[in-house]
């Protein structure tokens, strides 16, 4: 069944998503810059966040959240998590009852520590509130290479249409009934980008890597699980395969915040020349206050706040995570 889809932000990812989902479905995509919005509609591409792309020729971009809302039996949100709220409270008159609302944010809002279904349901009561998320690195699925996704949906009827009009040839999408956890997992995993960025910007090597990888999956799992989510997800695509994409890849502005770090450069140099958001960065101090409140250990996270928000340099951090005593990893920690 053909759908009308309504997705808020053309930045990278709402944008991929939109010309993802309009290969099949009637698709508007809301963008607040009027020269995106011409360009989408005149050229079908977005130079801006993904150059040399060639977007779906069905895809009609809006400068109006009404004209883009009205109407949709799918809302997705791809607003970055700091101002997503702002932006479904504009959207929320225009909204029909009962709208399925999906979040592409990977963040947590940091005046209330609340992830973007907790927002949704705040803000619109009542309309189902889903996410989708996994390892996707937009300029990849550009490129016309595969990938997997997971839409989370506490109502399986429902997870189970949006998982038939977002999947779309290369791009394969499972589906989730824990919505923490998949949430979580795409908002944990972005500290742990930072924590192998730094790590590769330093030349600690691919042994360093894949510890920072292995031993952050157990420190993201433990928050989750003390959250609410089901440890399984956070071996899935919402969790590993998420963390292990991220962390790997150039292709990551989480990552690429974390290897300038590595290269000696400060935090404001490195986003006063980004073009684009890293979650990571403020996530990581929500998740200070959420290891607190929950009594978790979360050493890596600490280690890259204190790099960001405390004046550490990179090798502190090392030298903070290698003074840590091994435990034992029969336990969960
Ligand atoms: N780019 C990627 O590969 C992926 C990104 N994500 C997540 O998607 C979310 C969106 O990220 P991207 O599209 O990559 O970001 P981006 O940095 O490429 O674009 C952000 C977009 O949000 C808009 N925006 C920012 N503040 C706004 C405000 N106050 N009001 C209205 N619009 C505003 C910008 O104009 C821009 O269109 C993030 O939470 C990110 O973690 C998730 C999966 C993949
Ligand atoms: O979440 C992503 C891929 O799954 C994108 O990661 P970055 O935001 O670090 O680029």
């Amino acid at each position: 069944m053909k759908l009308n889809f309504g997705i808020l932000g053309g930045g990278s990812w709402g944008t991929t998503v939109a010309s993802l989902t309009a290969k099949k479905n009637n698709t508007i995509l809301w963008a607040r810059n009027k020269n995106t919005v011409n360009e989408i509609n005149d050229k079908h591409t977005n130079s801006k966040y993904l150059p040399g792309a060639q977007l779906n020729k069905n895809l009609i971009a809006s400068n109006s959240i009404k004209d883009t809302v009205k109407n949709a039996d799918v809302i997705v949100v791809g607003i970055p998590s700091q101002h997503f709220r702002e932006v479904l409270k504009i959207a929320k008159p225009h909204i029909r009852p009962w709208v399925p609302i999906v979040s592409l944010a990977k963040g947590l809002e940091l005046d209330t520590k609340m992830r973007m279904t907790e927002i949704i349901e705040e803000e619109l009561p009542g309309h189902p509130a889903g996410v989708l998320t996994g390892p996707n690195l937009a300029k990849e699925i550009h490129s016309g290479q595969a990938a997997a996704a997971v839409i989370a949906m506490v109502d399986d009827t429902i997870a189970k249409q949006l998982q038939h009009s977002f999947s779309s040839g290369l791009f394969r999408v499972y589906t989730n009934d824990d919505v923490i956890g998949c949430e979580l997992g795409g908002a944990l995993k972005n500290i742990m980008a930072i924590a192998t960025g730094m790590g590769d910007g330093a030349n600690a090597g691919d042994n360093t890597r894949a510890a920072l990888i292995t031993r952050g999956l157990s420190e993201l799992t433990r928050l989750g699980t003390a959250m609410g989510g089901k440890s399984r997800t956070f071996s899935g695509l919402a969790g590993m395969g998420d963390l292990v994409a991220t962390c790997s890849s150039s292709k990551s502005r989480n990552h690429h915040v974390g290897f300038q770090l590595g290269k000696g450069k400060s935090l404001e140099e490195i986003i006063e020349e980004m073009n684009e958001i890293a979650e990571g960065v403020k996530t990581a101090k929500v998740v200070m206050e959420l290891a607190n409140d929950y009594n978790v250990d979360m050493p890596i996270s600490h280690e890259v706040y204190k790099v960001l928000y405390e004046g550490n340099s990179v090798h502190d951090a090392f030298r903070g995570l290698l003074k840590i005593e091994s435990g034992s990893e029969k336990e969960p920690g």
